[in-house]
């Protein structure tokens, strides 16, 4: 009996090792990647050393390190892209542009979101973001007269109404010591409310609890990121799941009441006027600003989309264009404490482009405002908002750079790496502006800076976003002169939905004369 015990036991302990050179047996059977030609694996991407016996699957919790920190060690070690083996799949981790391009511009088997992007769709269902296939093509070609130029001119008036009531509510605050982090998000999601539901957040009954339930729902997002336990859908669902459900359905009824009293005015609107016909640029009542999401009232009329395709692209909209602003804005407000000349030089260009009377700041004053974007430029790329994106392989795929990556393989693609590479940025850490300069920009990979992506994934809100910035700080540097009261040292960062900073960031203003 022992004796056939043994037989057996070697026989699949052999079948192991032999199934081990195409799977990482421990790491659940992970299948590995290949190459095209045969060659090493090693000389076409680099394998980090597993710190355990099951792949890599163990090695972020081991290190001790949070996992952007983890991160950056690993791509700072390696210096080219890298290979990782998770439980049941691989994670393609790339940190060049060239590799990047190659993911960012295939129409076809990288342009599904990774597995990460799965534990969002309670919040935003399967919006643009976290859509694929024919959907999200069907979607994307629908909402993109959303930031036609003539739009984004309407939503300007919007910008500006914004950052006057921001600036006024400094005025009256002590100017000696400003903590960012709590303010500007209250700006960004007044903002993004007003032009996704066409509704001032600040006179909404609920905007606070509105303003929490989002937090919260952001909060166990990243814990479940963080913690490998929670990829299991049944363990979320049980010990993580129930505490933000309240919130997600007072964020989902709030949108979703606006939607119902917006398609009620439209419907008005139409009955008294029948014979007006829509244009896709013009807002469906003269009395009324347009706002995003007329645009999908209008679809539902042509049986394109229906309430909870509306829903969830509005939510979509609210996410993607309220904490990737806020984060941008954080830091380029930082960073006009901490470099009063460029600063200066910003306030210089408003004095000469921008009227006296603010209130005529229309997109054309701003986009002379050159000097001015290259700052921000530079901001998100030390800082990139959203500074890792991830897809997932839907059939094996073989790759140009000899790669053959197994179905459901992770391509996490690290912008914050790419963006600090020094092969495309001297002096990756030193902030100046005038890298973005046309000269200076010239010859450099186009996949070296992408921090809004690119390729037919891209963000589809980057025109808004640079203009609501601009506005901003148009309205900031004309009032105020930016102090620095910490080093850009002391600033320490983290992984979330977006890039997060657990300090306190804080800058001192002083009223220009
Ligand atoms: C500084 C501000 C912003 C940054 C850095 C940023 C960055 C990005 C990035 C990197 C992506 C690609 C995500 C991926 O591949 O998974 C993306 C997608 C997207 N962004 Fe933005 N974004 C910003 C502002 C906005 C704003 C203001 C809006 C809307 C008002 C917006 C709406 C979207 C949407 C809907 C997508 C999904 C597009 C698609 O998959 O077709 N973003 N953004």
């Amino acid at each position: 009996m022992l004796f056939w015990a043994l037989v057996i036991g070697a026989i699949i302990v052999a079948w192991l090792y032999r199934l081990n050179k195409d799977y990482v047996v421990l790491a659940c059977f992970t299948k590995r990647v290949r190459t095209v030609d045969g060659t090493p694996l090693e000389n076409s991407v680099a394998l980090p050393k597993a710190r355990t016996i099951f792949g890599n699957a163990f090695d972020l919790a081991v290190s001790g390190d949070n996992i952007f920190t983890f991160s950056r060690k690993l791509a700072a070690t390696m210096k080219r892209s890298y290979l990782q083996y998770g439980f049941f799949m691989p994670f393609y981790n790339i940190i060049t542009a060239d590799e990047a391009e190659i993911v960012m511009s295939d129409q076809k088997n990288l342009i599904t979101k990774g597995l990460v992007y799965n534990f969002m769709v309670p919040f935003l269902n399967r919006g643009l973001l976290t859509s694929s296939g024919k959907r999200w093509h069907a979607r994307r070609k629908m909402l993109t007269p959303t930031f036609h130029f003539n739009i984004l001119g309407q939503f300007e008036e919007i910008f500006k109404e914004e950052s006057k009531k921001f600036v006024e509510n400094l005025e009256a605050s002590d100017l000696n010591s400003i903590t960012l982090n709590e303010i500007i998000p209250r700006f960004t999601l007044n903002t993004v409310c007003e032009t996704a539901l066409g509704v001032k957040l600040d006179k909404q009954m609920n905007a606070d609890q509105y303003r929490a339930s989002f937090r919260m729902i952001e909060e166990v997002f990243v814990t479940r990121i963080g913690n490998p336990f929670y990829l299991i859908d049944l363990v979320y669902n049980i010990f993580l799941a129930p505490k933000i459900e309240k919130h997600i359905s007072i964020v989902h009824r709030f949108s979703s009441d606006i939607i119902d009293k917006r398609r009620q005015l439209l419907a008005a609107e139409i009955e008294r006027e029948p014979g007006v016909k829509d244009d896709e640029n013009e807002d469906f009542s003269s009395k009324k600003r347009y706002a995003m999401l007329d645009t999908l009232l209008r679809a539902e009329r042509d049986g394109l989309i229906d309430h909870a395709g509306i829903c969830e692209e509005v939510d979509t909209f609210m996410f993607e264009g309220f904490d990737t602003t806020s984060m941008a804005l954080l830091f380029s407000f930082m960073n006009f404490s901490l470099y009063p000349e460029m600063q200066e030089r910003c306030y210089q260009e408003i004095l000469e482009y921008v009227d006296d009377d603010i209130s005529k700041l229309d997109v054309n004053q701003l986009a002379k405002l050159k000097y001015m974007e290259y700052f921000i430029k530079e901001t998100l790329r030390l800082y990139p908002s959203v500074p890792v994106i991830t897809r997932e392989t839907t059939s094996e795929t073989i790759l140009p750079n000899n790669l053959i990556l197994p179905e459901r393989t992770q391509v996490i693609i690290h912008i914050i790496d790419i963006h600090h590479n020094p092969k495309y940025f001297e002096n990756p850490n030193t902030f100046d502006p005038e890298r973005f300069t046309p000269e200076r920009s010239a010859g450099r990979h186009p996949f070296a800076f992408v921090p809004f992506s690119a390729g037919q994934r891209n963000c589809i809100g980057q025109k808004f976003a640079i203009l609501e910035m601009k506005t901003f700080f148009v309205y900031i540097l004309k009032k105020f002169r930016v102090l620095p009261l910490m080093d850009a040292k002391d600033v320490t960062l983290a992984a979330g939905m977006v890039i997060k900073t657990p300090s306190a960031v804080k800058v001192k203003l002083v009223k220009r004369v």
